[in-house]
């Protein structure tokens, strides 16, 4: 099977460059100089099916990883019997080692073995290239943006999760409790107060649960683990709070940054 392979240091922590590797409009990048184009969602998640096309070949790209490891994704519904896109991140002392690699199989016979050669490897190449420096540029972006606190709260085996009444495109979906962290607070100090602001209650915040997820341009979400030490969770500006078990996590009308973490809650929830 053909594949093309190509590795970039990037200067930013691994979990800046896998929160990078989140933004669906870095894979839109990536095929905009083969005149592609790409829809779906604004953030990648397991399971988001984009749909695109390059040149007149439509099809669709589903994104079998997106985690703190990186992502993958390949072509269902193509011309091709097998084009799979795998971005894989090594931390090293210097930076982040992106690893880009492009695995396809040609529809075969010497038709297919020329079209291999002289379309296959030229497409696959301006890809790795795109990608590289979106993901390189959208990296330094990300080191200097905000970042939003969301508390993972467990008990008796439930998370507790939020819904939204506002704006309007918000509102009726569910988010976890939290907020921007303010200047020259702590994420962890930033988790406490959210808690107490929105919810009425005294928690210590724990590790970080999933991967950096990006919001908007200058704004990224941190999700932490946090226990509840007193008080009852209310509403307070919001329209309902709720404890949430493992069979309910998938079904829930999540933000869409909120699905990228479903799975790491639940691997919270056990
Ligand atoms: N707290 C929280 N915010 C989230 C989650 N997922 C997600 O996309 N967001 C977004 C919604 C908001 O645009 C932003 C949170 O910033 P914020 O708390 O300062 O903004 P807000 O609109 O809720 O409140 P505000 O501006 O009225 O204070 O992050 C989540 O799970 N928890």
């Amino acid at each position: 099977m053909p594949e093309l392979r190509a590795t970039t240091l990037v200067d930013a922590p691994l979990r800046t460059v896998a929160a990078a590797l989140l933004d669906a409009r870095l894979l839109a990048r990536s095929i905009r100089g083969l005149g592609g184009r790409l829809a779906g969602g604004p953030v990648l998640h397991a399971g988001l099916e984009l749909t695109g096309s390059v040149g007149p070949v439509a099809g669709t790209l589903l994104v079998t990883r997106a985690d703190t490891t990186g992502v993958s994704a390949e072509l269902v519904g193509g011309p091709l019997p097998r084009f799979v896109l795998l971005t894989d991140l090594l931390h090293t002392g210097g930076g982040t080692m992106v690893v880009d690699s492009v695995e396809w199989t040609s529809p075969g016979g010497p038709l297919g073995r020329f079209a291999d050669v002289i379309v296959g490897r030229g497409l696959a190449l301006r890809v790795l290239e795109a990608r590289a420096s979106a993901v390189a540029s959208r990296s330094r972006e990300l080191l200097s943006a905000r970042v939003v606190v969301g508390a993972a709260i467990v008990r008796d085996g439930l998370l507790l999760a939020q819904q939204r009444s506002y704006p309007a495109e918000a509102a009726g979906k569910w988010e976890l409790p939290g907020g921007r962290v303010e200047a020259g607070e702590s994420d962890a100090d930033a988790v406490v107060r959210e808690c107490a602001e929105e919810l009425g209650v005294t928690v210590v915040a724990g590790d970080q649960v999933g991967p950096d997820v990006p919001l908007r341009q200058d704004l990224l979400l941190r999700i932490y683990r946090a226990d509840l030490v007193s008080g009852e969770p209310a509403a307070h500006d919001h329209r309902d709070v709720r404890w949430v078990g493992a069979a309910e996590l998938d079904a829930l009308d999540w933000l869409p940054a909120d699905r990228v973490l479903v799975p790491a809650l639940h691997d919270l929830l056990g």
